[in-house]
């Protein structure tokens, strides 16, 4: 087993950040976290990187506790990338690789061509894409990435992709924090956290399961997204689709009448940005 937490709990004075969560994640397998801003999936990494003290429950890495050695054997990449601004690009690489004693590998094309610029000076998708070939340039076992592709264009998120998919391929172990749906249909597993606490694991498909949303499309769609505001109800807008999450097509379909709207009403399936939105309602928080 790449990952294997069991019932894990990290405290900071009285407010719980992690509460008894499990996760496992096996070599070749790409494991999704998912959840709000807050819930807790950096803590639980720190966790698994040795970084964070574990108050209750057991973190194993390749069947040990977390340590320097099981460390060396993992890519990290942080959400704010560890980077050294005023070192050149490929000053960072070398000093990583000098870190894990090993000479440093050649680097991509696109970071060559930029390798005695600052790092500060370069943009942000050529910065995530040196962290990521730093987290890769010892081979490691097991891939830790916290957002790796936050602001990143849909070209590189989709190249950075192709590398997370051939490591998985190569046997190994992944787990990926997200915001994306294009990224959580890519995971093998997703595991959803919500106030430091595992509330939904499974394939994409299980975790939206039977939640579903319903779909507006009118006319004047800007009235009937003002109505259904009016009216209470958690309306979001994709282009001039107007969408209301966990509510009955009843529901809508009332509350557009009782304004006065015209509009096509359908149920859907929630999207997952929708579903976490509806779990995390759901979800109470602890005292
Ligand atoms: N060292 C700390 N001391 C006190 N509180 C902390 C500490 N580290 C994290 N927290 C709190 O623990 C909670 C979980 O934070 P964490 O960074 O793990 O969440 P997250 O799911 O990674 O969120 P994000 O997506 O914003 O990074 C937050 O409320 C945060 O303020």
């Amino acid at each position: 087993m790449s990952i294997d937490a069991r019932a894990v709990w990290r405290n900071f004075g009285a407010f719980t950040a992690v509460r008894e969560m499990s996760l496992q994640v096996r070599p070749g397998e790409i494991v999704g976290l998912i959840g709000a801003n807050g819930a807790g999936k950096t803590t639980l990494i720190r966790m698994i990187l040795g970084l964070e003290a574990v108050d209750r429950g057991e973190v194993d890495v390749f069947g040990l506790p977390p340590s320097r050695h099981t460390r060396s054997r993992l890519g990290y990449m942080p959400q704010g990338l560890g980077l050294y601004q005023e070192l050149s690009v490929r000053q960072n690489a070398e000093f990583v690789a000098e870190a894990f004693g090993i000479a440093a590998p050649a680097l991509p094309a696109a970071l060559e061509a930029v390798a005695s610029r600052p790092v500060q000076e370069i943009g942000l998708g050529l910065q995530r894409r040196l962290a990521f070939h730093c987290a890769l340039l010892h081979r490691p076992e097991l891939l830790v990435l916290d957002e790796p592709t936050s602001g990143v264009d849909p070209l590189a998120r989709s190249r950075l992709w192709d590398t997370i998919h051939d490591q998985a391929d190569a046997g190994c172990g992944v787990l990926v924090t997200t915001h994306y749906l294009q990224e959580a249909q890519q995971c093998t597993r997703l595991a959803i956290m919500s106030h430091g606490r595992l509330v939904a694991h499974g394939s994409l498909e299980d975790i939206i399961g039977g939640q579903t949303a319903v779909a507006v499309r009118a006319p004047e769609w800007a009235r009937a997204f003002d109505a259904l505001v009016a009216a209470g109800l958690p309306v979001t807008l994709a282009g001039r689709l107007v969408r209301v999450a966990g509510v009955s097509a009843a529901e809508v379909r009332a509350a557009l009448v009782s304004a006065g709207v015209e509009a096509a009403v359908t149920e859907v399936p929630a999207t997952l940005e929708e579903t976490m939105v509806l779990i995390d309602r759901e979800v109470k928080i602890p005292s």
